[in-house]
């Protein structure tokens, strides 16, 4: 822990990095899995587990909790830390992406973007300075700068409007955040899928001298190839010594190979979503419980496990409870698939560490290809 946000690059092994980043709050062990606690919850799990699985830091969705329970009423019941109960740090989007995938009525200029709450249809305003002062209220440790994301295949032009748009925006969001040095404000790289757009909003941001950058607009509908090539464009123009984000990915390939590409940190819905539906990851691929092959298999998920809901529930019982919309179906689930990525997450620092990365990559795919045997 430190007074003030630092990133330190451990070891690299070819693009691939292995980093700490120190806040007040709390050390983030980087290549990093960030859960997602939506509305103050990272569903279906108690923080502690979460902790326990090796969680450094999560995520909170500036959208919902501006919503419900507001803002002002998270600051004036203590900030969100005291509000969920976890002490380390947690990183806040800026809710744009969340608007305009969530709400009904949106209308997006200069000033902002002003949307009907899908709560109660009531109207809301959000500027750049005021998704940075949310984010304040909740006492957000990583706050996110207010971008537009374009979802792809898109226009040119219209990458282009967005991108400028988004780098105007992350200066507001600069100077509306001032200098918090326990703190941090990202900004976000967009540009959509062309090279030159990704370039000159990388190196517009880099200019800003921000203490992160999000990689933003991927992982919106395009293939996993062209993600792919955004990170070849943009991470070599971004500063080796500040921490990358990757946002909303993904699945445990996505991220093996963002990694490989330079990534740091992730966040992604994958793990608890679809354990909540019944799809659990593991070592040797990935399991629909939902399937009926499942209903007499008394074997657990991964008997080398370490983890309960992985190690001591029968397939059987695990497909019975989602067949039968259980809570405990999601829970067991949820836990086996947080357990899986963060495990990941620690082969992968282990393996950049050891400088063996390649091997591990290809260990780890060829394993999923044994399927649940
Ligand atoms: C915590 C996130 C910070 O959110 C923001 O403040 N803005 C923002 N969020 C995104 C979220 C994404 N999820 C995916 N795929 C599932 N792609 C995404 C792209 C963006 C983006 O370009 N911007």
């Amino acid at each position: 822990m430190t007074e003030t946000f630092q990133f330190k690059l451990l070891a690299t092994d070819g693009k691939a990095r292995r980093g700490e980043v120190s806040m007040p709050r709390g050390t983030i062990r980087t290549p990093a899995f960030m859960p997602v606690g939506t509305v103050g919850t990272v569903k279906a799990m108690y923080l502690d587990q979460v902790r326990e699985l090796g969680a450094d830091i999560i995520l909170g969705n500036t959208y919902h909790l501006m919503l419900r329970p507001g803002a002002e009423r998270v600051a004036r019941l203590g900030g969100l830390h005291n509000f969920i109960r976890w002490d380390r740090p947690i990183l806040t989007d800026s809710g744009g992406f969340q608007v305009m995938s969530l709400s009904s009525l949106r209308k997006l200029n200069e000033q902002g973007v002003t949307f009907k709450s899908h709560v109660d249809g009531a109207l809301y305003h959000m500027s750049p300075e005021r998704s940075i002062e949310i984010q304040g209220l909740l006492d957000s440790d990583i706050q996110m700068q207010l971008d537009e994301c374009v979802a792809l295949p898109a226009e040119p032009n219209e990458i282009e409007r967005a991108m400028e748009m988004s780098l105007r925006w992350a200066e507001r969001c600069k100077a509306a955040f001032g200098d918090q040095p326990g703190k941090a404000m990202f900004g976000i790289v967009q540009g959509g899928d062309i090279p030159k757009l990704r370039e000159r909003s990388a190196l517009a941001l880099r200019d800003l001298d921000l203490k992160g950058y999000a990689v933003g607009g991927l992982a919106v509908g395009e293939p996993q190839e062209v993600m792919l090539d955004m990170l070849d464009v943009t991470c070599p123009a971004l500063p080796a010594e500040k921490p990358r984000y990757l946002m909303g990915v993904g699945t445990p390939d996505d991220i093996l190979k963002s990694v490989a590409h330079g990534i740091d940190m992730f966040d992604c819905v994958m793990p608890t979503r679809s354990g909540r539906h019944g799809l659990a990851f593991t070592r040797y691929g990935r399991i629909n419980l939902r399937n009926a092959r499942h209903a007499e298999d008394t074997r657990p998920l991964d008997e080398q496990s370490t983890c309960p809901a992985t190690r001591d529930y029968s397939r059987a019982y695990l497909h019975h409870l989602i067949r039968s919309n259980e809570s405990l179906g999601g829970m067991l689930l949820s836990w086996n698939n947080l357990a899986y990525y963060q495990e990941l997450m620690a082969g992968i620092r282990k393996a950049i560490e050891e400088g063996r990365y390649a091997d591990f990559m290809a260990e780890t795919q060829e394993n999923w290809k044994r399927g649940d045997l």
